[in-house]
């Protein structure tokens, strides 16, 4: 009985983090960070700067190799899984979108799906629903190249590709951080409408901390490398775990 529940309970984490460190020669990134992601569920993770955040998040799609502790996805260790279903099964939202310059907006949404080998007319097909979802009309948009974008609708084009196959989790990696203010809202509020339709669950990291809150279900607050608190952002502004988290939020007051 207690078997089954536990199975029960692992089954609705999409993801497990268990004690994971990661060095770099001398540098400890990572310092036995734990955390679990449930399925449909906002995971917002900041932290200053060189606190650990892109490296935590690297180390989800083994980008990073991890140095200690365990990963697991959807209940498997990810050392297990072949890197294409990883990449699959896992999107991923860039700062820069790094889209190829010389690919058309619709042979870079299509990537993924390429290299799963989907069928021509398949990936059409779902091409144009992405550019749709993203509010891009396909017929205006699909023919065009990265230089004819704005910062904005390149990174929407990062999002089409990071949920074109369909991936169980998607990771952000401060997505919006080099974007103008009324951009980046309207982006905040394209990620909230597509977590209500699709109910996708992600990891989103930011230095911004009213970002953090408006998007996260819950918080995760790393600093040095270490998990100091993880809550919803209500525990966190009520009930902050150290000195070092109420100045760090602090900053969502002004
Ligand atoms: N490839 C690397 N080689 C050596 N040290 C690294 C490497 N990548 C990251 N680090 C170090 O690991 C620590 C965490 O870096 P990380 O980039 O994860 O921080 P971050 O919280 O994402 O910072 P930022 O908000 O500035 O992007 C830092 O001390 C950084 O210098």
């Amino acid at each position: 009985m207690h078997t089954l529940l536990k199975n029960h309970k692992s089954l609705q984490h999409i993801l497990e983090g268990k004690n994971i460190s990661k060095h770099f020669n001398q540098t400890i990134a990572l310092d036995d960070v734990s955390f679990e992601v449930k399925k449909g569920e906002t995971l917002s993770i900041i932290g200053t700067s060189g606190s650990g955040k892109s490296t935590l998040l690297r180390t989800l799609n083994r980008l990073i190799p991890i140095s200690g502790g365990e990963i697991k996805f959807r209940g498997q260790n990810i050392q297990e899984i072949p890197e294409i279903e990883l990449r699959r099964q896992i999107g991923y939202v860039l700062q820069e979108p790094a889209l190829f310059p010389h690919w058309t907006v619709e042979k870079n949404i299509a990537l993924v799906l390429q290299l799963c080998n989907w069928p021509k007319d398949k990936i059409s097909e779902r091409v144009e629903a992405l550019l749709n979802l993203m509010q891009m009309p396909h017929a205006k948009y699909r023919k065009r190249y990265p230089s004819e974008l704005s910062g904005g609708e390149k990174q929407r084009i990062g999002i089409a590709r990071a949920l074109a196959a369909f991936p169980d989790l998607v990771l952000f990696d401060e997505p919006f951080s080099a974007l103008d203010p009324i951009t980046k809202g309207e982006l905040q509020q394209e990620v909230i409408r597509l977590k209500d339709k699709l109910n996708t669950t992600s990891i989103f990291v930011t230095h911004d901390v009213k970002e953090a809150y408006l998007l996260g279900d819950r918080v995760l607050i790393l600093n040095q490398g270490k998990a100091i608190q993880i809550g919803t952002p209500e525990e966190i502004r009520n009930h902050p775990a150290n000195d070092f988290v109420k100045q760090f939020i602090s900053t969502d007051y002004d």
